[in-house]
């Protein structure tokens, strides 16, 4: 599902409509800047056929024209929120989230999501890892315990359990490099996902309960139940059993795909967008459908429910550089909060939360 700006894709993907749609608009680089990564410039993008939900939010609020087949939806909900007249059962709530909030969930992603029994991408190679923000922070450094090859772990001096360890980098770097060892920052640069509630299998593409897990934390419940409201029937209440939190970086993309693995799909997967812009894929029930591309901001959520739940969908494309970021309030907020640790990762990250009922 998960591709990066040097996956190489079959040739025969490029055929569908969605796989021509994640080209347009994935990031690639100019030739010239090749040799210098850090001067590497974007190849610009022709970006006037995705919607823009804050350009029709301010044309709804002055009684302008919506683009064709925007429509907004008459629920009582306490914010606008639109649907799209070909895609039965899909609502966009822009900037349903305060800045507040969105720091809120920024943080708890990074500090509190991936904390085990929660799994991460990293689970099934390193074990469950506890406090990786912190030691990123702190510079430390995850380090093999070998075993009988024990010299590796600068606490153990012979034999001990096999796993990983954090260390301070001098404890490490003392011991030379016979150990393998990888920094808790570039752990936390490649956090990639972190399972809520029910924990989601990857491999098997299936919730497995029989995963030791925690309940979804109360409030992110409380927070789902009411953003699921526009897309829920009259009188039932939205169960959050389980969550999926991910995590991009520049050149990071999330590949068209369809969330079948829920036993109800009349109840909506409530999706929050948090840090970059990005671009949003909405196809249709097939690959072959021309995709509609939207920019997700931070503090936008999407509700996909019903007929939605059946069309493919991911996320080409994150802008990291500051002219389409589009975070300057919320590194106000961060810079203010003196969260400085925070505000290094969101200016080149986006965090996506999305919030399923399972059963
Ligand atoms: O990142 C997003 O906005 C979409 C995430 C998504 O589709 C998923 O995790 O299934
Ligand atoms: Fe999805």
């Amino acid at each position: 599902m998960y591709g990066s700006e040097s996956g190489s894709v079959p040739e025969d993907l490029e055929r569908t409509a969605f796989r021509r749609a994640e080209k347009k608009y994935k990031l690639y680089y100019e030739d010239t800047y090749k040799s210098s990564k850090k001067k590497r410039k974007p190849k610009p993008v022709d970006l006037s056929e995705v919607l823009d939900f804050n350009s029709i939010l301010e044309s709804y609020y002055q009684n302008v024209e919506l683009p064709h087949g925007v429509v907004p939806l008459r629920c009582g909900f306490d914010r606008p929120v639109f649907s799209l007249e070909n895609r039965p059962g899909f609502y966009f709530i822009p900037g349903a989230l305060s800045v507040k909030e969105q720091c809120q969930w920024i943080k708890e992603s990074l500090t509190s999501f991936p904390q085990p029994p929660n799994r991460t991408n990293h689970n099934a190679f390193y074990g469950p890892i506890n406090d990786l923000f912190i030691a990123a922070n702190e510079r430390k450094v995850l380090v093999a315990d070998g075993g009988s090859n024990s010299e590796c772990d600068p606490s153990v001096s012979n034999g001990g359990v096999h796993g990983w360890k954090f260390f301070e980098e001098h404890e490490v770097s003392s011991k030379g490099s016979t150990c393998k060892s990888v920094s808790a920052s570039v752990l936390l640069r490649k956090l990639r996902w972190s399972t809520l509630g029910l924990q989601f299998d990857w491999s098997k593409r299936n919730y497995d309960v029989s995963l030791p897990h925690k309940k979804i934390p109360d409030t992110l419940c409380q927070l789902a139940k009411r953003l699921a409201t526009p897309a829920m029937p009259l009188g039932e209440e939205f169960q959050p059993e389980g969550a999926i939190v991910n995590y991009f970086g520049p050149g990071d993309m999330l590949g068209g795909h369809l969330d079948d693995m829920e036993a109800d799909w009349s109840k909506p997967i409530v999706s929050m967008s948090l840090g970059c812009k990005a671009i949003f894929l909405l196809g249709g029930k097939h690959r072959e459908d021309p995709p509609i591309a939207m920019f997700l901001r931070s503090g936008d959520v999407v509700l996909m429910a019903g007929e939605a739940r059946e069309c493919f969908h991911g996320v080409p494309r994150i802008f990291t550089d500051g002219e389409n970021d589009e975070i300057v309030t919320l590194q106000r907020q961060f810079s203010q909060e003196d969260d400085f640790s925070v505000l290094e990762y969101i200016r080149s990250s986006r965090i996506n939360i999305n919030i399923r009922q399972v059963y």
